[in-house]
């Protein structure tokens, strides 16, 4: 896939909240002053993380609203790499939806190859694997398998949160997949850029299938919008109401007392990270139980909150 002034492409995937953004962010930084690119997908149209990651050096395309491996949006994504392709960059770096089934990635960018021109190295697949909440993830979709086994590079996330006795048996669960992929570890998105050096491809495992990801597998999404304040208290009852649920929240928040709150909902933990003021308080609910959860977040919200908001598919 090299041609002479090929842009090196990575796809980072792993599962909701495993800790992508928190890594691309670091990785950045790292390679500041480099000409980088960036496709985000992300399964909520709000782009959350778009806002996070705006910055005036980095070129960034987001396709939102489902995963760029479903048929749904292939075609955007074919479309977004052909646009980055015309940056003349040095590294692209796709950050896949946690639901995002990579199995077809290299058949996509075949696609982008032939359909728009594009001229990337593919340089592998990156999969986050969640330190504290892999081992329950593993059983429950087999999105958090195949985005193990189709990839080049594992990296364990939130080591710092979890006992070196946990941390061996999330090692042992990743060879159960993957018996051939770097494993390397991670505390708040460090990593060594050690690996842009390396040959990544040598490490596949899984010859290329076809994707989980379909419109009738996306799991349902809703966004709530709130212009009031609440305390953290408050929203921490209601998150610890529904979280269950939820396969992840997240978003940003105006607190009494406490000002803007980027908040995000991982497992049973919640984040709390103070950021730039926004027009709205709004939140992304990933749901576990389909539509069924739209009831569940109202009445939750009655209970610990009372106040108006608005809930949006
Ligand atoms: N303690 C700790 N927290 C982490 C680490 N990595 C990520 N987090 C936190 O985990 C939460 C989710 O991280 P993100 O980077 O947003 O995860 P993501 O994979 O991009 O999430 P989605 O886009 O929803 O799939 C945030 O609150 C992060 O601060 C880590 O190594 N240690």
């Amino acid at each position: 896939m090299q041609t002479e002034h090929s842009t090196k492409l990575y796809v980072l995937t792993g599962f909701l909240g495993a800790g992508k953004t928190t890594l691309l962010l670091r990785l950045l930084d790292a390679l500041q002053g480099r000409r980088i690119g960036v496709i985000q997908n992300e399964f909520g149209k709000l782009g959350i993380d778009g806002t996070i990651l705006r910055n005036d050096n980095i070129q960034m395309v987001e396709v939102n609203r489902g995963s760029i491996f479903c048929s749904c949006l292939k075609l955007q994504f074919v479309q977004a790499l052909a646009e980055m392709a015309a940056q003349n960059l040095e590294y692209l770096f796709v950050e896949s939806s946690g639901l995002g089934d990579p199995s077809n990635v290299e058949e996509i960018l075949q696609a982008a190859q032939v359909a728009a021109g594009a001229s990337y190295e593919f340089r592998g697949v990156i999969c986050l694997v969640d330190a504290v909440n892999f081992l329950e993830q593993r059983g429950d979709l087999e999105t958090v398998n195949r985005q193990l086994k189709h990839c080049h590079l594992a990296v364990i996330t939130k080591t710092d949160l979890v006992s070196p006795a946990q941390l061996e048996e999330v090692v042992r669960a990743i060879r159960e997949i993957n018996p051939v992929c770097p494993i390397e570890q991670s505390q708040m998105g460090s990593l060594s850029p050690q690996f842009l050096q390396d040959d990544l491809l040598l490490y596949q495992w899984a010859e290329g299938e076809e994707t989980t990801n379909s419109a009738e597998t996306k799991p349902k999404t809703l966004f709530m919008d709130f212009s009031g304040t609440v305390t953290r208290e408050q929203l921490t009852a209601f998150l610890r109401e529904i979280q269950s649920d939820l396969y992840r929240c997240k978003g940003f928040f105006h607190l009494a007392d406490e000002g803007w709150n980027q908040v995000d909902l991982v497992g049973s933990r919640i984040d709390w990270k103070p950021c730039e003021e926004k027009e709205l308080s709004q939140l992304v609910f990933i749901s576990r139980i389909g539509p069924a959860v739209i009831k569940h977040i109202f009445s939750a919200w009655e209970t610990c909150v009372g106040q108006e908001m608005k809930l949006r598919n």
